[in-house]
């Protein structure tokens, strides 16, 4: 995948490395929305990197800015070493990048969307129909290479939509939640394809509110809320940053799986009486409550004696470490959305 690089020809040396360097971005939309308020992120080459945040956190707005289609209000962004207003063309025509919304054309087959994508980025005329043949392949449309797309289902035009992106071969792809409605066996196709685009090289940043599909690919993650960077790191550091371990606690009394508050409000009270256990380390859940702290586990039968005397009925407890959805609720305040088939 080393072809077709006009931007090799003009960025310097030093910032060969740096695949998105972007530096207080500030970008507000015309009824006042201030979507981004001042985020900086840099992603070297070869990374692959998730972009988290809540609904409407600001990471469409984020995503489109990067690859041209909004003009930061304040701030520098440079994509390959070329400046996002100055070169947007040269920025164009060094990344890949899929929206949401699949945009293939409905009358078109797949195959004929493909070329046409080769025409748009001037891919040489020789290397098109291996090309075309080869990415329609590897997002598993060979089959149906000549069925036109408006037959295909969301998964098909999603992952045809992939591979017009990437017909130029782009050292970065941005990838804006790719396994939205997709069903379980066409996320895997586009994980699959995914995870062999960055292990031969390209830059991924993609965008996803589902935290856990994130975890086996991401090298590094940012979380973003209202508009602002709230962390940034591995996985593992994320992780690290909750600390300790987390204690459920189920508290029964309704009848119908939901805590009542009179005993909740007992057990709260009766957990901060603990020694160094303080209020923002318990949050409420739909049972019950949660205990996060250092060595919790080892408290655990102390814990229940108390919530016994108290009279709160306890129907079951669990003690896990922390997972990256308690890092996006502890910093985002926020639930992240379930997988699609864990929704249904
Ligand atoms: N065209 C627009 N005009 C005005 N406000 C907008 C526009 N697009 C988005 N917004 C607002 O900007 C903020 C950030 O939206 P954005 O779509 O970037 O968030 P998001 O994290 O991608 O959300 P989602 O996960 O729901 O797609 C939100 O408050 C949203 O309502």
């Amino acid at each position: 995948m080393t072809d077709n690089k006009p931007y090799e020809t003009t960025r310097s040396h030093s910032e060969r490395s740096l695949a998105i360097d972007a530096t207080d971005v500030h970008v507000t939309y015309d009824d006042g929305t201030e979507a981004v308020r001042g985020l900086s992120l840099a992603v070297e080459a070869g990374e692959c990197v998730g972009f988290l945040g809540p609904n409407g956190a600001g990471k469409t707005t984020t995503i489109r800015t990067l690859v041209t289609l909004l003009y930061p209000m304040d701030g520098t962004v440079s994509i390959n070493g070329y400046d996002v207003r100055s070169d947007p063309r040269a920025v164009r025509e060094s990344i890949g990048y899929m929206a949401q919304e699949a945009s293939v054309d409905a009358e078109l087959t797949a195959r004929e969307n493909v070329r046409f994508a080769c025409d748009i980025y001037g891919v040489p005329r020789a290397e098109r129909g291996d090309r075309v043949d080869r990415l329609l392949e590897v997002v598993g449309l060979a089959d149906v290479a000549d069925t036109r797309a408006g037959r295909f289902s969301g998964g098909m035009a999603k992952r045809l939509d992939a591979a017009t992106a990437l017909v130029h071969h782009p050292p970065v792809v941005f990838l804006d939640e790719p396994t939205v409605g997709l069903d379980p066996a066409a996320r895997t196709q586009l994980w699959n394809y995914v995870d062999r685009l960055n292990e031969a090289g390209t830059t991924v940043f993609l965008t996803t509110q589902y935290v856990e599909q994130t975890l086996p690919r991401c090298d590094r993650l940012f979380i973003i809320d209202d508009g602002r960077l709230v962390a940034s790191g591995t996985p593992e550091t994320l992780i690290s940053r909750v600390g300790g371990e987390i204690l459920t606690l189920e508290i029964g009394g309704s009848g119908d799986g939901f805590a009542v508050e009179p005993h909740l409000e007992r057990a709260r009270r009766t957990v901060h009486e603990l020694d160094g256990i303080d209020p923002s380390q318990t949050d409420s859940t739909p049972e019950g409550l949660t205990v996060t702290a250092e060595g919790i586990g080892d408290r655990a039968h102390e814990l229940l004696i108390a919530l016994s005397k108290a009279d709160v009925p306890v129907t079951g407890f669990d003690l896990r470490s922390p997972t990256l959805e308690d890092v996006f609720v502890s910093l985002t305040g926020t639930r992240p959305e379930r997988r699609e088939e864990e929704r249904r």
